[in-house]
């Protein structure tokens, strides 16, 4: 169980982008692509926000008019008048419903389609990522990273085109109703923009802190959840603990460091605002005293002092946001610029079962030592090879570069005499099964996790597969049998019935590759005899590689590969290789599979 602090700078993935190299990405305007889905949204949110303006500036002059007129008004203009205030009420409540009700549509299905857009990207990244970062780094992206990126997508950019609008409106009334108390207006909002200078490194030094904390409560969750299991057998619950405490302090300490700073900030900002104010008062009662405004004309004013200087205002909220939503998009984009596996461009593989050659291959971990070098060796068509050599050898890592998973460095893999990379992806993958050490049994009944690689099969298939898997007869005595829900949320399986389902799913996709990573390991001595006889009948076609440390496991392969520290370091059948009497039955001796040989 890792306990290194690595989430502090996940991912650190590529150069930093300027806000402005940002703007140009193309995943930001992929971002743009959404809004343009929904642009009959935006457009209605946006109008409501306009029109709620043009409901503020009616209520104004209806205001002016009114103090304009009194105490000598005639009945029937109070009687328009207050008709107006009833209009600008009922307008005001159906923009302002209208506004609320648009905008939650647009932000869910906003969340809903860059959610999906996301995890689609994430499943399509190749495995190297997901084996290099830490699960819960996906998990932030996919909600704290996201959330933060959406608040610019659905709200800034919707404000950032309203508001100037309203500006706009609201600017030409006041300038028309004086423009003295109009210049004092419009004065207000571009003063406030200076508040944003504000502490300004320090916030957002504050902001990019609260952020790794988020990601450092994500990053623990994910790990004590993963590994709950040997954090109670290591007892490890306190260290857990203490480290969630000390993230959680940090967390608290830069929140309530961010909250003072957008405070002060937040008075800064006001400041401009009240004093405009005074001076607006000051100025429009001198004025009303000489006769060139009426009092409507100061009301006027003081209605939609906040109107006016609320564009500038939400701007300053807006860049505010714009600092952390740029840090929290740009981590999103990071992993969104990130290749997708090409999945497609290739020739397919013909029907039928391949011969599989390896020559000279290589291969390392990013910045790791080779894990395996000089690999060459053949597996004709419809014959099986076993990879056998102590853990860390480098055996899986010879498959994973059969699924191209990873490409190797150096050397060259064949099917059928072609080189593996001239074969599209998906079609290696349609006609390879593996079952791998690492099962997963997927939330769902059992017959849909036996059909998980061939969702379209037919039921008697998915029956035949579990038989020929030794699993028909504990999936028989389950309460539902085949549709008993297991994974997640139903029946927990044992790790060996579990082998026998993942066994199953491999025979019904039919495939033309076999590749087995300790598939019997679970099993007990009787099932795995059962299963190697049944193997020759199912899997007598396919090419196939087993990786096994059972002796029983590879006994019936053609041809067996000693692999160590990532070298062939012997090759034969099984009897060459026990009479060789060489590293491979030393390997065994030492295992007590037989006894030792007389030297
Ligand atoms: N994703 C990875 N990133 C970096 N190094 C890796 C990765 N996977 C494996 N390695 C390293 O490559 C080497 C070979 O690992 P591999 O899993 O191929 O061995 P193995 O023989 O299959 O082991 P085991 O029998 O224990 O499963 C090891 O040193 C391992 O630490």
């Amino acid at each position: 169980m890792k306990l290194a602090d690595d989430h502090q700078d996940m991912p650190v993935i590529q150069r930093r982008k300027s806000v402005w190299e940002l703007l140009k990405d193309p995943v930001f305007l992929q971002f743009l692509a959404i809004i343009k889905t929904y642009k009959w949204y935006y457009a209605g949110v946006i109008g409501a926000q306009i029109a709620l303006t043009g409901v503020a500036l009616l209520f104004a002059e209806t205001s002016r008019r009114l103090f304009d007129q009194v105490p000598n008004i005639p009945d029937r203009n109070l009687l328009i008048i207050l008709s107006a205030f009833s209009v600008t009420t009922v307008l005001q409540l159906a923009f302002t419903f209208l506004y609320n009700w648009l905008n939650s549509a647009l932000n869910e299905s906003v969340v809903f389609e860059m959610r999906r857009k996301i995890l689609n990207h994430l499943q399509r990244l190749p495995l190297s990522f997901h084996e290099s970062h830490h699960s819960s780094n996906s998990f932030n992206i996919m909600y704290s990273e996201l959330e933060i990126a959406k608040n610019f997508i659905v709200f800034d950019v919707q404000r950032l085109i309203a508001l100037p609008v309203s500006f706009l409106f609201v600017g030409i009334y006041l300038m028309s109703v004086h423009p003295i108390l109009g210049a004092i207006a419009i004065s207000i909002g571009p003063l406030q923009l200076l508040s944003n200078l504000v502490h300004k490194s320090k916030f957002k030094q504050a902001a990019e802190m609260q952020s790794r904390a988020t990601r450092g409560v994500f990053f623990t969750i994910g790990e004590t959840l993963h590994g709950v299991r040997e954090i109670k057998s290591n007892q490890m619950e306190p260290i857990i603990d203490e480290r969630m405490a000390d993230i959680q302090t940090k967390g608290v300490a830069y929140n309530v460091l961010l909250t003072k700073l957008s405070t002060i900030r937040g008075i800064a900002k006001e400041i401009p605002g009240r004093v405009g104010y005074i001076a607006g008062v000051g100025v429009g009662a001198y004025m009303m005293a000489s006769g060139s405004i009426g009092p409507g004309g100061l009301v006027a004013f003081i209605t939609l002092l906040d109107k006016v200087a609320e564009p500038f205002n939400v701007l300053v909220d807006t860049i505010n946001n714009l600092q952390r939503s740029i840090s929290g998009a740009r981590r999103l984009f990071d992993v969104m610029d990130m290749e997708e596996e090409n999945v497609k461009d290739g020739i397919a593989l013909p029907d039928g079962s391949p011969s599989i050659r390896y020559e000279g291959v290589a291969f390392r971990y990013a910045e790791e030592s080779n894990a395996i070098r000089g690999i060459s060796f053949e597996v004709p068509a419809g014959t099986s090879i076993a990879l056998v050599g102590p853990s860390g050898s480098g055996k899986s890592t010879v498959v994973k570069l059969l699924h191209r998973f990873y490409e190797p460095q150096e050397g060259t893999i064949r099917l059928d005499g072609i080189p593996l990379k001239e074969y599209s992806i998906a079609s290696l993958r349609e006609r390879m099964a593996l079952v791998s050490q690492d099962i997963y049994i997927f939330d769902g009944t059992v017959a849909e996790n036996i059909a998980a690689g061939r969702p379209e099969a037919a039921y008697e298939d998915i029956e035949r597969a579990a038989k020929l898997a030794q699993a028909y007869d504990f999936i028989a005595a389950l309460p539902k049998g085949f549709d008993s829900a297991i994974g997640e949320r139903g029946i927990k399986l044992s790790h060996g019935q579990k082998q026998r389902l993942s066994i199953a799913r491999a025979i019904l996709r039919n495939a033309s590759i076999l590749v087995m990573d300790e598939p019997t390991s679970a099993l007990d001595v009787d099932t795995e005899s059962s299963f190697q006889k049944d193997l020759g009948q199912w899997a007598s076609s396919c090419t196939k590689i087993i990786i096994a440390h059972r002796l029983s496991t590879i006994r019936d392969a053609d041809y067996i590969l000693f692999i160590d520290k990532g070298e062939i370091i012997e090759s034969g059948t099984m009897n060459q290789l026990i009479e060789k009497n060489g590293r491979f039955r030393r390997y065994w001796e030492k295992q007590g599979a037989f006894p030792a040989a007389t030297r």
